[in-house]
């Protein structure tokens, strides 16, 4: 008989260790379905999976531990196990600190408060390891300095698998949105709902046969059961190989690197980003193409018209539950098929490290004179944050709150804003620190504070671009080629790009319109208002990435504050003063109409004065050809550009799961140094007032105040 054993009291984060206790019958099938279905007994002896009795002597696997504050949430901090096979009775123990799951899990190590093993093989060095492997992935982790034996070194060859053909139906509305198909956790539990949609990018993307894929995800509700099902749809479709997150986590900007690490075809995230989870959420899938960014659309579009007529699924019901609590590489007998789960956040740190100085942030935040908070609000980035602020930089653990996943985001609305973030905002406005972020469910986005300070999304990738040559190393190699912003973010970065002699690009909404420019060597950091900063690193945007930079703007500057970098960035650009205001799950028939009687009068408008004196010179629905490809999009957004420079756009949101969200978004040029200081809100006021009477807000939605105000 085989057994387990937690282990002891020091690595028990919850003070009180559990005895050890035994799963009742009958036995869960793997690893992970313990970990999310049972609940704990408080003693006794678990018995083995098939999975665990399979495991070589001396393997480890992490299990999630309700925490005793929130019993019914799940998986909390992993619990590092041991077991021997090999031993009858009660196992060897090894503390975890020794263990290979502490040695191959920040997630484990971090939950435990355990130091990196000292003996054991490190993370940190995997890029000088000899490459080992002939599969694809494996050269292309070779040429980016990554051994694949050395991230997994165990090898658990399963038995051959069976192909089957299930019938299916198409369902209507599966139609990829601004980042993805995004639904209610209910709609997308309906039978084949989402094995539909995945068959849908099996079929529609070309070349996915014998290739590799990284599936990961924020760790929302639902996510476990949609992996295990791309697994065997993969499986049964023809992949080569699936590099998959450990316990299926991976933040956006993580399977972005991976996928450009490993030389993937692509990548599945499933994700709804800022949207609630847990049951009565939203999940989403998303498909990244291999430049690691998000699909494009004439991409989304061939997956779309596939869920339109499919007609079966292929699978291999026969693969049991892969054990994601731990890296392994999982072989199939007769079969080139492999799986491999991947430590989530090492790649990462080690791609942070290579773009940032390190050692000047870590000055700043072990200086005592300086302090932050990060808010992963349950999302993705706690172990991401974790791992590079407290184990790599030396901020203190309490730096980071919110930092658990958990499927449900605690219940709250993972989405980094003035309204959702309100627990960053209390710590912030308190005073007691000199620099905030939170980010979102799945990491991409992010919102910077200083101390009582807010920094407009639309001012920080304007204020990071002007700092990047100077302060961020991977800029001093490789300086900036050209700077690009969706439409609807401010144009404060347009006049850093005048000042620096660089092209500056305006795209639509959405991270896959900077793709192709990025690839072509045409842009290196874009941003959106949406929240989102990156650069050419990756091919998504980059919540921590942005944290960095702008640690790396206050570490070059000592003395100053979050505000005095603002301030000083007004007084030499001028302040283009911005503010959004989102009219959420309003009726969709009303919105629609709002945005149709504007598209109908938009030439009605142009040379008339408005209230408040506003005359509008020009107005258009926003249309983009890439300057790369010639790939047109149109139906942008409305826009009305006035002939002070001032802008009002109005635009539905394409992230939403029901009912429509309008965006109004209002910017004002303000050149004089002296006036920068202003309330936004009170300087913008005119023009907000403006928007809400020309658009008629009140008369279409019912609404006359929007639910969030950026
Ligand atoms: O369509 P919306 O709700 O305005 O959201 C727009 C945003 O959606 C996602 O987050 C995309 O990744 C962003 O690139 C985009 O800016």
């Amino acid at each position: 008989m085989y057994r387990a054993q937690f282990p002891f009291p020091p690595y028990f984060p919850y003070g009180t260790p559990p005895a050890l206790f035994a799963h009742p019958s009958p036995l869960p099938a793997s690893p992970a379905a313990m970990n999310l279905a049972s609940p704990l007994p408080s003693s006794g002896w678990y018995s083995p999976s098939p999975a665990l009795s399979s495991a070589p002597v001396g393997a480890a696997y992490g299990f999630g531990m309700p925490s005793p504050a929130r019993p019914a949430a799940y998986p909390s901090p992993l619990v590092a196990m041991s077991f021997s096979p090999a031993q009858p009775g009660p196992p060897a123990f090894h503390p975890p600190a020794y263990s290979p799951l502490a040695a191959y899990s920040p997630f484990a190590r971090r939950a435990h408060h355990m130091p990196p093993p000292p003996s054991s093989p490190s993370m940190r060095g995997l890029r000088s390891r000899a490459a080992a492997g002939a599969a694809r992935a494996s050269a292309a982790a070779a040429a980016n300095g990554i051994s694949m034996s050395a991230i997994t070194p165990q090898i658990r060859p399963r038995p051959a698998f069976t192909i089957s053909r299930l019938e299916t139906a198409a369902y209507e509305g599966q139609k990829p949105g601004t980042s993805g198909l995004r639904k209610k956790v209910a709609v997308m539990q309906q039978p084949n709902y989402v094995a539909n949609f995945v068959q849908a990018i099996f079929d529609a993307v070309d070349d996915l046969a014998g290739a590799t894929l990284v599936v990961g995800g924020d760790g929302r509700f639902y996510n476990d059961v949609v992996i295990q099902l791309i697994v065997r749809m993969a499986a049964a479709n023809g992949v080569g190989k699936l590099i998959v997150g450990q316990n299926g986590i991976l933040s956006t900007p993580a399977v972005s690197a991976l996928v450009r690490d490993f030389g993937a075809a692509g990548g599945i995230i499933l994700t709804a980003s800022h949207n609630p989870g847990g049951p009565d959420g939203d999940l989403g899938i998303k498909y990244n193409i291999g430049n690691g960014g998000p699909a494009p659309d004439a991409v989304t579009a061939a997956i779309y018209d596939a869920t339109k007529s499919i007609s079966r699924i292929l699978t291999a019901d026969d693969i049991d539950d892969i054990a994601l609590a731990t890296p392994a590489r999982y072989t199939f007998a007769g079969s080139d098929f492999e799986v491999q789960v991947v430590d989530s956040v090492a790649n990462y740190v080690d791609n942070m490290k290579r773009i940032f100085d390190f050692p000047a942030i870590s000055s700043l935040l072990t200086s005592g004179s300086f302090s932050m908070v990060f808010d992963a609000m349950h999302g993705v980035t706690g172990p991401y944050a974790t791992a590079v602020l407290v184990d790599e930089l030396g901020a203190p653990p309490s730096s980071v709150i919110n930092g658990t996943p958990l499927p449900d985001f605690g219940g709250g609305h993972p989405d980094p804003n003035l309204t959702y973030a309100h627990d960053l905002v209390e710590l912030m406005n308190s005073g007691k620190y000199d620099f905030g972020a939170a980010s979102d469910g799945d990491g991409d986005r992010n919102m910077v504070l200083g101390n009582q300070f807010f920094v407009n999304p639309s001012d920080s990738v304007a204020i990071i671009a002007a700092h990047a040559n100077d302060t961020i190393p991977f800029f001093a190699r490789s300086p900036l080629t050209g700077l690009a912003r969706s439409m609807p973010t401010s144009q404060a970065l347009d006049r850093v790009a005048a000042h620096l002699g660089l092209e500056l690009y305006e795209t639509p909404t959405g991270w896959k319109y900077f793709g192709s420019l990025m690839d072509a060597g045409l842009i290196s950091i874009c941003g959106e208002e949406s929240f989102g900063q990156s650069s050419v690193h990756i091919r998504e945007k980059d919540g921590l990435w942005a944290v960095l930079a702008w640690l790396s703007i206050l570490a070059a500057n000592p003395g100053s504050s979050v505000e005095d970098i603002c301030t000083r960035h007004w007084a030499s650009y001028g302040r283009n003063y911005f503010t959004r205001y989102d009219f959420e799950e309003v009726d969709s028939d009303g919105a629609a109409e709002l945005m149709a009687r504007l598209v109908r009068k938009l030439d009605s408008w142009v040379g008339g004065k408005l209230d408040a004196g506003y005359v509008v010179r020009h107005a258009d629905e926003f249309a983009y050809v890439d300057p790369v490809n010639g790939a047109r999009a149109s139906n942008q957004g409305i826009r009305f550009l006035f002939d002070d420079g001032s802008r009002i756009v109005f635009r539905l949101s394409g992230t939403g799961s029901s009912g429509a969200t309008i965006r109004v978004y209002i910017e004002q040029y303000e050149p004089d140094a002296s006036e920068a200081s202003t309330p936004a809100s009170e300087k913008l006021a005119p023009l907000v007032n403006l928007a809400l009477s020309m658009s008629r807000m009140e008369e279409y939605t019912g609404r006359t105040e929007p639910t969030v105000i950026t």
